[in-house]
């Protein structure tokens, strides 16, 4: 359902989508329209780099899951690295555990020669960063955190650097809200194609990155849309 409503500085109204409905229009980009997943977490993470970028430094921390957030995290890494920066990568599994698309940027990373280490520890112990990238855990989230990845959350937000989510901050319901267990405080936000219900009222900038959803997949599931980025790729929203 769409219910809320979020603006953009042009005027524009975005309508904000429960995690049901961004399922929804992900399997019609794919299923119906032919756009793969790969393609939509490419432009997840070559924005989500470029608002890194914005924070400035020179390095930066992605913390990544197994899922579709920790996918476009893991693309991030790889556009950062491609444009000079120091990243560093933390998981919450060995990276033989690693599936689908988080497993694919996952191995061109370590083509790339860009390490990675696991678990809550190199959190803090990778040294000062510039930037903390958060792409833990997305809409994806189901039920109350569990170890490791609140532990990973918990070093995250004692970080002094930067935090910036990827899609929901991670631990946060993103329908809801609502904060099962312990969950990021990002400085920022970058969500994907429609904002989330669950990020109506949060403190910290909202910014929205065309992920190359086509309106056609919108008219599908009757979601009002109007484009909200005019000839840009991303655009901040205020609720
Ligand atoms: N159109 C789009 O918006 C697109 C979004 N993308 C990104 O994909 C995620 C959703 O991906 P999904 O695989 O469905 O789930 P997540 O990555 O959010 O979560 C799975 C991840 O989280 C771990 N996990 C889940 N629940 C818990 C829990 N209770 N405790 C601990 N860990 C948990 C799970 O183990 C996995 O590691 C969306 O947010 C976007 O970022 C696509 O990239 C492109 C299209
Ligand atoms: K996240």
């Amino acid at each position: 359902m769409t219910t809320e409503r979020f603006r953009t500085s042009a005027g524009v109204d975005v309508p904000a989508v429960t995690a049901e409905t961004m399922r929804r229009v992900d399997r019609v980009a794919v299923d119906d329209v032919g756009i793969e997943l790969l393609q939509m977490m490419e432009n997840a993470g070559r924005t989500l780099a470029a608002r890194v970028f914005d924070v400035g430094g020179s390095s930066a921390l992605v913390v990544a899951g197994n899922g579709g957030n920790g996918g476009g995290g893991l693309a991030c890494a790889r556009h950062l690295a491609n444009h000079d920066v120091d990243v560093s990568v933390v998981l919450d599994r060995a990276p033989e555990e690693l599936t689908g698309a988080a497993a694919r940027q996952h191995r061109i990373l370590r083509e790339m020669g860009v390490s990675s280490q696991v678990g809550p520890e190199p959190v803090s112990e990778t040294g000062p960063v510039d930037v903390v990238v958060d792409a833990l855990i997305g809409y994806g989230l189901a039920g109350r955190v569990r170890e490791p990845a609140e532990a990973l959350i918990r070093e995250t937000n004692r970080h002094d650097a930067p935090v910036i989510s990827l899609d929901v901050p991670s631990g946060i319901d993103a329908t809801t809200g609502e904060t099962l267990g312990d969950a990021v405080r990002p400085d920022r936000t970058v969500t994907l194609a429609l904002p989330k219900t669950g990020l109506e009222g949060r403190a910290e900038p909202l910014f929205l990155a065309d992920i190359g959803i086509p309106r056609a997949v919108y008219d599908r599931l009757d979601i009002e849309y109007e484009n909200p980025f005019g000839r840009g790729f991303w655009v901040e929203l205020r609720s």
